[in-house]
């Protein structure tokens, strides 16, 4: 029988003018009076006119005495100008009933009324008392010290403009023209699901096969950003009724109906087969999309309410959101198309995309030698969570494309949320906890960086092309038997780092291992029928140690590659493998047995001509401290 396929996938284009075209009219979708209180951040319905003066009356700017500018001419030091002083002051709050006759003062507080007759205020500096009388010690004119009603704002003025947005700024000016509730747009409901027997809410203990729901959070708070206001509706199992049961109290109460996950073509992928059933016309109008990532995406309507199901994988539902869903949710919450501010960058190495997709790679930016920017793609893949966190931007490749060279340019969209981040250090290269240590460091003293992990060679070429200040590395050289040092040019220094002891790992308890030596006991294993292997990938250090131990024998698992020391040790801890070699820090995180064999070299390397750049000399002399030599040692590290 012929499975189930994606029979009609359009491209990105053709995608979104269909839905568009099934949504219809895409506009603000009401307007709500809300409490001053509750409307920071709010965009504002209307322009808002003021019904009052301010200030209400003219008012003293100063402490003093309210005067007719006239009779203080002429007035000095040497020679005051007297005046008789009318009972009392002005008080605040109340307009004063009291005239200012000529040849009379009336003291007025800061903020006071100013009197009939007055037209001036003298202030309380330049006045003396003198029984009855007040003299005036320097000349005034008329209108100083007093700002006139209605200067600030005048009734009837526009003080803010519609679709503003309220800042503790404009509150405040709308608390001033003594507005207590303000006409704001609605901002449209946004259901959320999750589904998938996997997915567990964060703060739950997670078991075995289970997997967080970070999708919920980050559409969330998109949602927010976009100008809707989310509702989480929870996590449903694959299982058609209580998908379908969740859809409809979803669609009862919402303005736009977000699902992940359960698009695809797996048993469990049944969202779709509910929608089709569940919704009113047109229904799905595209299910499958000639996007990477992204390719299930699911858009429907339903009378007009956009119903969409996102793909389960967190870069592929958050990408698929800001392409598709946010520029909905932010017309139907009354804002404007978002700019989009693009730079240029130049690849690093070669990139390749797959023929027939339009596809979007995340990048981070770093700048080489001559301030030119080059843009790292940052693919950890569609089932990363960390990829879009740490995206500067992305690149987008035609679906015609196959291939962008080492050195071509690409045009960088920014990514939603994200802005560009000086940072102080950037580090290419190998990843390890101990540059962890180092980095978190560097980050108490105030020292920024930025971390790309790429492995130990590609941190190498960036050196090489000034792309960075520091690369971590861990090369291994087999014609020496040494790190490191092999792989120098001139131009290029190495400060030394620390080592990783490496070993045997294996599940406590194994009698196969526990108690051997570690080139006895993977010998023995590798001849042992039923043992199963995890091998690392081909160019790392620690291939080659498999290989020197292994020689010709081939044990089941030889073929399954592990990319990083951590990979390894999860499988043997989860038992798809019985052995591999990984370094003593993950077999103890892990709890493993481990079986020393060799220390491996973790070491920097710098480009000489940015050993004066305060940043790496900060780096070198962190690198170098007792402190930190003993905080690394902590971590397992032989430094
Ligand atoms: N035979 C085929 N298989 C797949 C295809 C295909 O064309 N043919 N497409 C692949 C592509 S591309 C993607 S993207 C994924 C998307 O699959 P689904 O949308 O059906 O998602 P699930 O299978 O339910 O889950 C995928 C993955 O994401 C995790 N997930 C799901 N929900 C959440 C959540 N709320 N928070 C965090 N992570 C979540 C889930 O556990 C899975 O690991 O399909 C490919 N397969
Ligand atoms: O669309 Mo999927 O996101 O390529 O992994």
């Amino acid at each position: 029988m012929k499975q189930a396929q994606f029979l009609n996938v359009v491209d990105r284009d053709e995608a979104e003018r269909r839905f568009r075209a099934a949504i219809g009219e895409l506009g603000a979708i009401g307007v709500e009076i809300v409490p001053l209180d509750a409307a920071l951040g709010r965009l504002l319905a209307e322009d808002v006119a003021s019904p009052v003066d301010v200030p209400g009356f003219d008012r003293s700017n100063v402490d003093g005495y309210a005067v007719r500018a006239s009779d203080t001419f002429g007035a000095t030091e040497a020679e005051p100008q007297r005046l008789r002083r009318l009972p009392g002051s002005v008080a605040m709050g109340r307009l004063p009933d009291v005239t200012v006759e000529p040849g009379t003062a009336l003291a007025i507080p800061t903020g006071g009324a100013v009197p009939r007759g007055a037209d001036a205020i003298v202030m309380v500096e330049h006045t003396l008392l003198d029984g009855d009388d007040v003299q005036i010690t320097k000349a005034s004119i008329p209108g100083r010290w007093i700002t006139y009603a209605g200067t600030d704002v005048a009734q009837g003025e526009v003080v803010l403009r519609a679709k503003e947005r309220l800042t503790s700024r404009e509150t405040g000016v709308l608390a001033a023209i003594g507005l207590d509730r303000v006409a704001v747009l609605a901002r449209p409901r946004v259901a959320i699901l999750s589904t998938g027997d996997e997915i567990v809410p964060p703060g739950q203990p997670l078991l075995p096969g289970a997997v967080y729901d970070s999708n919920a959070r980050i559409l969330s708070d998109a949602v927010r950003e976009a100008g809707g206001e989310p509702f989480l509706a929870g996590i449903v199992p694959d299982d058609e009724t209580s998908v379908r049961d969740a859809l409809r109290r979803c669609l009862a109460d919402a303005h736009v109906v977000l699902l992940s996950g359960g698009t695809s073509k797996g048993p469990g992928d049944l969202n779709a087969r509910v929608l089709a059933e569940a919704l009113d016309p047109p229904g799905i109008v595209v299910h499958g999309v000639a996007l990477k990532p992204g390719k299930p995406l699911c858009l429907a309507v339903s009378r007009g309410k956009p119903v969409v199901v996102l793909p389960g994988f967190p870069t592929s539902a958050i990408f698929t959101f800001h392409e598709f869903v946010a520029p909905v949710i932010r017309a139907l919450a009354g804002l404007s198309e978002r700019a989009d501010d693009t730079v240029t960058a130049r690849l690093p190495f070669r990139v390749t995309s797959e023929h027939g997709r339009t596809e979007y790679v995340l990048v981070r930016l770093v700048d080489d030698e001559h301030g030119a920017r080059v843009a790292y793609p940052i693919g950890k893949g569609s089932g990363s969570v960390t990829t879009f966190s740490q995206a500067d931007g992305f690149f987008i490749v035609d679906e015609r494309v196959e291939m962008l060279d080492a050195g071509d340019t690409v045009v960088i969209h920014p990514v939603a949320g994200s802005r560009p981040r000086q940072v102080d250090l950037v580090v290419i290269g190998s990843h390890c906890v101990g540059l962890d240590v180092l980095l978190g460091r560097l980050a108490a003293r105030g020292t920024t960086s930025k971390l790309i992990a790429v492995g130990s060679e590609a941190g190498l070429a960036a050196v090489r092309r000034g792309e960075c200040d520091v690369a971590g590395v861990h090369l291994y050289d087999p014609n020496t038997g040494t790190y490191n040092e092999p792989f120098l040019d001139p131009g290029l220094e190495l400060a030394r780092g620390y080592g990783r002891m490496q070993g045997v790992v294996f599940r406590p308890g194994d009698p196969r291992f526990e108690g051997k030596r570690a080139e006895d006991a993977v010998r023995e294993a590798a001849r042992t029928e039923g043992i199963v292997m995890i091998n690392r990938n081909r160019g790392s250090g620690t291939r080659a140690l498999y290989d020197r131990l292994l020689g010709d024998a081939r044990p089941a698992g030889h073929s399954v590659e592990a990319s990083s020391h951590r990979a390894v040790a999860a499988a043997v801890a989860q038992g798809r493998a019985d052995f591999g070699i990984a370094i003593d820090i993950v077999a103890r995180d892990r709890r493993l047995g481990f079986l020393p064999l060799g220390e491996e070299r973790f070491d920097f390397v710098v480009p000489s001509n940015r050993l004066g750049r305060p940043a790496v000399r900060t780096f070198l002399a962190e690198l170098a401290s007792a402190p930190t030599r003993a905080a690394l040692r902590d971590r397992g590290l032989l430094a």
